[in-house]
């Protein structure tokens, strides 16, 4: 087949890399931690029956233990069998990593983004079959903490947002550098994330915007500049909606982030509507589900700072005129948590291709989301981002990740032999950063 022509897939099969280290230490222990939390909370499921609630709380704890020590000891992958719509999609990608395999594909000999992915599934499956905990968030005590320990971080944010909508932005080419700015903090945004922390350390707690310098050596590639000048002439013709969409990753202080870059977009006329995609069910440990999105408005319009409430106030009300909408639509929301690729969105999820293509900009965000555009695959860090893209859309499109698995393309020659030099983890920390685009 074609697939000749392309690189391997990251396996957790390799010892050393980094998917060995996180199904092998980071994936146990975010189970471990979902474990906890559910055994801390066994009689809140259920009012009615105390013991209904204890007894499922049991069964539920016994699966994500068996699921867990199944990762451990690397054993065959099982099919899904539960209500969940995507399920026969999942056991379709099981059939075909099996005539990949050729025999038993199991958690580490199978490729890591399909099993990384799966583990978030099968969790889902697992609290899909209880009876109280269908819509169990299991991660949302670690979301919430991280939310409440980056106020002050967002306070700041909200204020330096404020203070540049009450200057003059007619110029072009300072607009250009708020937005530069803008994409910039978001993207930083991107380096709290707690699957990565273990749900350490996973808030902001200085000033983003005045770190912009500072980190700026930090970002391999920056293409900020060309999305600018894209937006700026497309915003000659003054009549059409100009549709920026943005697939989300993180809750916390990565979503408010997005929500400032959305907030800059809008009020600056760069575009005229956002629409956000999050996930439809608990993913990765901190991605933004739409309870999340609602929740975290709903917080920061509670803040005792006037600046976030007034932002908050303006986020429901941007919602209502729909300036902002949240894609909850199952159809719409589905692929986000499949494995695949996105170069396959148009065979597995036309419909969700076809929203987006009416799009000015999609801006996608994070490491899993660069993952999925990238087909995971061992690319020579030269590759061009769009030849990585495998051809997945025509619409502009522009990636804002900080860099948390062993893959990178796009890259000037020797660049990424120069960092390995000094920086051996370079690749998995988020240490270091891309903004890239088709553009
Ligand atoms: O929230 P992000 O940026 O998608 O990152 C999620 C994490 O998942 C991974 O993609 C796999 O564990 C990491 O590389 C990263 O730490
Ligand atoms: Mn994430």
């Amino acid at each position: 087949s074609l697939d000749m022509d392309y690189p391997l897939p990251l396996l957790a099969a390799e010892s050393g890399s980094f998917a060995y280290n996180t199904m092998k230490d980071r994936v146990p222990r975010i189970l471990t931690k979902c474990i906890d939390t559910i055994t801390q909370k066994p009689f809140e499921v259920s009012d009615q029956n105390v013991e209904e609630g204890r007894l499922d709380c049991q069964s539920v704890i016994g699966q994500l233990s068996q699921l867990r020590s199944e990762i451990m000891t690397d054993k065959s992958l099982t099919l899904l069998d539960d209500e969940i719509d995507d399920c026969e999609v999942w056991n379709a990608r099981f059939e075909q990593n099996r005539s990949v395999h050729q025999s038993h594909p199991t958690w580490f000999s199978s490729p890591w983004l399909y099993v990384e992915c799966f583990m978030y599934r099968k969790i889902q499956s697992v609290l899909s079959k209880s009876n109280h905990m269908k819509k169990f968030d299991p991660f949302l005590d670690q979301k919430n903490l991280a939310l409440l320990q980056s106020l002050p971080a967002m306070r700041n944010l909200a204020a330096f947002l404020d203070q540049v909508l009450k200057i003059d932005l007619g110029d072009a080419k300072i607009l250009g550098l708020r937005l530069q700015d803008f994409l910039q903090v978001s993207l930083w945004g991107n380096r709290c994330d707690l699957s990565l922390s273990g749900g350490e350390e996973s808030s902001q707690t200085t000033d983003p915007h005045k770190n912009l310098t500072t980190l700026s050596e930090f970002l391999l590639v920056d293409c900020s500049k060309k999305v600018f000048d894209y937006l700026y002439i497309i915003n000659q013709d003054k009549k059409t909606d100009k549709v920026v969409d943005i697939i989300l990753d993180n809750s916390g202080f990565e979503l408010f982030t997005d929500l400032i870059l959305a907030e800059f977009l809008l009020a600056s006329k760069l575009a005229t509507k956002i629409r956000f995609h999050p996930k439809r069910f608990p993913w990765f440990v901190s991605d933004v589900t739409p309870q999340d999105f609602l929740d975290t408005i709903d917080i920061l319009g509670k803040d005792s700072s006037q600046v976030l409430g007034d932002f908050a106030l303006r986020w429901k009300e941007r919602l209502q005129d729909e300036t902002f909408t949240l894609i909850t639509d199952e159809n719409l929301t589905s692929f986000w948590t499949l494995p695949d690729p996105f170069y396959l969105m148009k065979n597995v999820s036309p419909s969700l291709l076809q929203l987006l293509e009416t799009s000015k900009l999609l801006i996608f965000k994070g490491d899993l989301n660069y993952r999925k555009l990238v087909s995971d695959l061992k690319w020579l860090h030269e590759t061009s981002f769009v030849k990585a893209l495998r051809g997945f859309t025509s619409t502009p499109l522009c990636s804002l990740r900080t860099l948390k698995a062993e893959v990178v393309v796009g890259l000037p020659t020797g660049v990424a032999e120069s960092i390995a030099k000094c920086d051996a983890d370079w690749m998995v920390t988020g240490k270091y950063a891309v903004i890239q685009s088709n553009i």
